[in-house]
This record gives structure tokens, sequence and C-alpha cells, in this order.
């Protein structure tokens, strides 16, 4: 008994680095009907001290130097300049676009550097700095130096607890964190609690950001260099329309459910002065750190539907992406900052006015090991009611907040009737399939019943080849674009569970060809008049009678 109360204390201080050899024993010791000591369960949902799931980072004296001011003050670009100092190295950053960027600067100033995201890895040769989206932060390695950006974003509901992770558990002995002010007084104290050693460093904005004393009226107003906000797609192609039709600007664009391909591409010919696109219309996705030639930011409303209601902006969402006009070192040396409609002028410069609020709340998240041990007691139970159960048990310090995981659950119950292993349904939930896209919902079901049934998914199993075009339509723009991100899905999952997804390339090349046609879509899309479209092999999703 005594030794299995050592093994216990053995499996909770080791969960995240190095747990997983240990947790396999365990199952296998509950497994062979030993049932787990009184009071196990608690400590398994005990998650008061975050910063021990990560024996490494604690392993070493950590220096933590917190960059912090106003957007466009060159907080990133310090970090990253020590970052390029350093033998080995990661930057850690809240988007796929943000990585890329980071990326190719390192490369382009002579610093091999590869990328990780959750759906792709590009090596360089020679590369021993990754840029990464946070997700992927790999705690169990060790760097000489590592920079998590955005790092306000450790409030974030859904996905503070990678920033909170990162955060805790990088193994450097100099961890650059960049940000908003708001995250100082959260980032004193996990410091104080990991021994951490920290200096603060604030910054001011490089660049002068004015608002407008008045709102711009019409879109006939808007002039080269200028960035329209909206938060629908709709109205992302409704606004491109009206400005392509009535004055001679052309517009590119950039939006969530838009391939980070393509976004990059648009932001690149954005960027590109003698491209013949001078106007950006763009969702909240250029909101966080990017780099942008963008002489004046215009929001067309100051509410947005965030998938539960209509709400005015966040004082910190409206800075943000007003941070993204006059960036230092662009074509416009100076920022601009206004609304489309009068009525809104007077709330957006409060909303810009405002002090930052501080961050009092880190999300958290329990890891799969510890979920897995929370389940050892209950064989029969599905990952949601494993879920729902946890948080219910789940025990936290004030400083945190457990993540909101209703997706996961939405997703587990989704595959609920497939009696997938819990690892497997693991991963399935948290693959980035889009819940409230019946499509990508049905793919990522066909894709589990696959791997059940047969170990192997075979794309054409559960795509059916066909005949796709230049989409000439928002509908026809949609429909790709809910292809691309099954694409997307499949590459994910064949990272994770390679044997059965082993068509990657296949998947790659058909996501390519979805770029490219949304691409040639973009440029006809919104626009009045209509060119001849081309058309090209694509596999569309089957239907459910078309499957075997
Ligand atoms: N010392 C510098 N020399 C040259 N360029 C700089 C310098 N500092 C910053 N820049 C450039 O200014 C721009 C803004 O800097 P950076 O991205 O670091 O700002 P930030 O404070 O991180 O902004 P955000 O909060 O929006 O992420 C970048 O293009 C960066 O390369
Ligand atoms: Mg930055």
């Amino acid at each position: 008994m005594l030794w299995r109360g050592g093994l216990e204390r053995l499996i909770l201080r080791s969960a995240e680095a190095k747990g997983s050899d240990i947790i396999r024993t365990a199952h296998r010791f509950f497994s062979n009907g030993l049932v787990p000591k009184e009071g196990f369960l608690e400590k398994v949902t005990d998650l008061r001290l975050p910063h021990e799931w990560f024996p490494v980072a604690r392993s070493i004296k950590r220096r933590v130097t917190l960059h912090v001011g106003p957007t466009n003050s060159g907080k990133t670009y310090a970090a990253l300049q020590r970052l390029r100092e350093a033998a080995t190295g990661v930057y850690c950053g809240p988007l796929r676009l943000l990585a890329w960027e980071t990326a190719d600067r390192l490369n382009a100033s002579g610093v091999p550097c590869n990328t990780i995201t959750g759906q792709e890895k590009r090596h360089v040769e020679k590369a021993h700095h990754t840029a990464m989206t946070i997700e992927m932060a790999d705690t169990a390695q060790k760097y000489d130096a590592a920079v998590v950006d955005e790092i306000q974003m450790m409030a974030s509901p859904d996905r503070g607890f990678a920033f909170t992770r990162a955060l805790l558990g990088l193994a450097t002995p100099e961890l650059h964190v960049c940000g908003d002010p708001a995250a100082v007084p959260l980032v004193e104290q996990f410091c104080r609690e990991t021994g951490d050693e920290l200096q603060v460093k604030h910054y001011e904005r490089l660049s002068p950001l004015k608002s407008s004393r008045q709102a711009l009226g019409s879109l006939m107003e808007v002039r080269a260099g200028d960035c329209i906000i909206a938060f629908s797609r709709t109205q992302i192609y409704n606004i491109k329309k009206e400005i392509e039709t009535k004055t001679r600007h052309r517009c590119c664009v950039v939006y969530g459910s838009l391939p980070q391909e393509t976004r990059s591409r648009q932001a690149a010919l954005f960027n590109d002065e003698d491209s013949g696109y001078d106007v950006l219309v763009a969702s909240d996705a250029v909101g966080m750190g990017l780099n942008l030639n963008i002489r004046r930011i215009i929001f067309s409303s100051i509410y947005k539907f965030d998938g539960f209601e209509r709400r005015m902006l966040t004082s910190s969402e409206a800075k943000q992406i007003a941070g993204r006009a006059g960036r230092f070192a662009s074509q416009y040396p100076e920022g601009e900052v206004t609304c489309l409609e009068p009525r809104d002028l007077g709330a957006l410069k409060y909303l810009l006015k405002q002090p930052p609020e501080t961050i009092t709340e880190a999300g958290l998240f329990p890891t799969f090991d510890q979920l897995q041990l929370f389940a050892t007691r209950r064989p029969n139970w599905s990952l949601n009611r494993i879920l729902e159960n946890f948080a219910v048990s789940a025990r936290l310090s004030p400083a945190f907040f457990l993540q909101d995981c209703s997706d996961m659950v939405e997703t587990s119950r989704h595959l609920g009737d497939l009696p997938l292993p819990l690892a497997d349904m693991y991963i399935f939930a948290i693959s980035p399939v889009k819940s409230d896209d019946p499509a990508s919902m049905g793919a990522l079901y066909k894709f589990a019943q696959e791997h059940l049934a047969a170990g192997k998914v075979r794309m054409k199993r559960v795509l059916n080849a066909g005949t796709m075009k230049v989409p000439k339509t928002q509908n026809a723009l949609s429909e790709l674009e809910s292809l691309h991100n099954i694409l997307s899905l499949y590459i994910w999952l064949s990272y994770r569970l390679p044997e059965s997804f082993d068509e990657r390339e296949t998947a790659e090349e058909q996501k390519g060809l979805c770029e490219m046609l949304i691409e040639q879509g973009l440029k006809v899309v919104g626009t009045p008049v209509m060119r001849k479209a081309k058309t090209r092999r694509m596999i569309p999703v089957a239907s459910e009678q078309q499957l075997p």
C-alpha cells in the first residue's frame, strides 16, 4: 500500500514532462483490478500547484524578462533580438500567421528557423530555432532562450491554458515574455511561486497613433493603406464589393475561415506597394502582433458577434486592432484610427482611452494523463462525462480558472456512439474541427469511424472525387473553405495518428489546389464583373448516400 502512495505522488509530480510512462504503469496497476486508495481522485483533481507539473523547467534557474507596453512599441522585436543571439531557441505565439512571420524574419536575418503549427512543420536546414503556435510548445525540451508572445492571452476563456502552460513550463534559463501591461501582476505572482527571477521592461509606442476627429462616413472616402475592419464574412465581401465598385481601389481580404496560407498571401499582396492591391478588408483576425503596411484602421462597426451574443468590442480588442496602423519601420510612420459610422466615434475613442484592465486569472486545464487517471475508476465513462465531472471536482487556486472545454465536450458527444479508446477520443475532441460547420463535423465522424473500423482512413472513402471550379459566389467560396477545413483536419490528424491517416501528401496536394481556387475566387467574389471561371479536378465531401 505504501509504494502505491509513493507511485501516486510520482505520477502527480511528473504528469507533464516525463509522466506518460509512469501513468501507463499506473494504468496497468489499476486496471489489474486494484482499486485506487481513498483520496486518490481528490489528488488527481487538485490543480492548485500547476507549476509542479513541469519538472524540467523547475530544475532550471530561469531568468524571466517581461516586455510590456502598448501595441507597436517594439516588445516582440526586443525579445526576438535576444532569441537570435541564443544558440537554440523557440518562439511561441498566438497565431499561425505570427509564427510564420517570425520564422520568415529570423530566416531572412540569417538565423535558420523552423516553423511548427498544428497543421504544418517546415524544417529549415541547420535550424536550431523554431517558431510555433503556443499550443505546440514542448515543455520537455530544453532551449537556451524562449519567447512567449501576447501573454495577456492567458486570460482567454478557451486558449488561456496554452499560454499558462508555456509560461510555467518552458525549460530555458532565459524566458522572454511579451504583452500587455495588464498581465504584470499575474506574471509576478507566478514567478514568485516558481522561484524564477523576474525583470519587467516597459516600452512606449514607437510611432504615433491618432484618433481621427471624424468618422469616415462613406466607403467612397477610403484611401490607399486603409484597413476596414468588419466582423462577418458577408460584411467583408459587401465592403470589398462596394469599394471596388465605387472607387479605383482594389481590396485584399483576411478573415478567420480563410485558409492560413491564403491569409498570408493576401497580407503579402497588401504589403507589396506594387501589387495593385492597396486596401485591406479584414476581420479581427489581423488584430494581434502582426506587422502590416496599414496607414489607417477604420472600424465598420464596434460591435461583434462572439459566438454567443452581439457585443461591443472590449477596450483591449479595440486597441489591439487599432495598433495595426502606422507600424514602426513600415511605409506609414504615423497611424490613424477611426470608424465608418459617426454614431460609433465617441464609443471608439472611449474604448481606446481606457487604461488596461489587470488580468487576475489565467486559464488552466488538466493534462491528458490527469484525465486518464481520473477515468481509472470509471472505465465506461465517455470523454464528455469525464470532462464534465472533472470540471466539477477540480480545485484551483484563485489565480486560475478552468478552461472552457465546451467544444471538446460537444465533439466527444458527437462521436459518442463510437467505442474509441480514450486517448484516440481525446485527439479527435481537441482536433481543430469547426463545430459550427456541419460538413466539418460530419467529416470528423467519418474519419473516426474509419479509423476505428479499418485502422486506415482512405481519403477517397470519406471524400468523393468530383469537379471543382473557381468559386464565383460567396456560397461556393464558403463550400470550398469548408472543404479546405476538412483537408486541414485530415492533415492535423495525420500528425497525431499517422498510421491511420497516412495520406498526408495527397491531402496537402488537394489542400494546395483548394487554396489556389480560393485565391482565384477572391479576385472575383465581391467584384461586380465576373470572369469566366476555370475548372479543376477536386474532391468535394461525399454525401451520406455516396458512402459505402
Ligand atoms: N529597434 C528597432 N529597430 C528596427 N525596427 C524595430 C525596432 N523595434 C521595433 N521595430 C519594428 O517595429 C514594428 C513593431 O514592433 P513589434 O512588433 O516588436 O511591436 P510590439 O510592441 O510587439 O507590437 P504588438 O503589441 O502589436 O505585438 C516591427 O515591424 C518591428 O520589426
Ligand atoms: Mg508583438
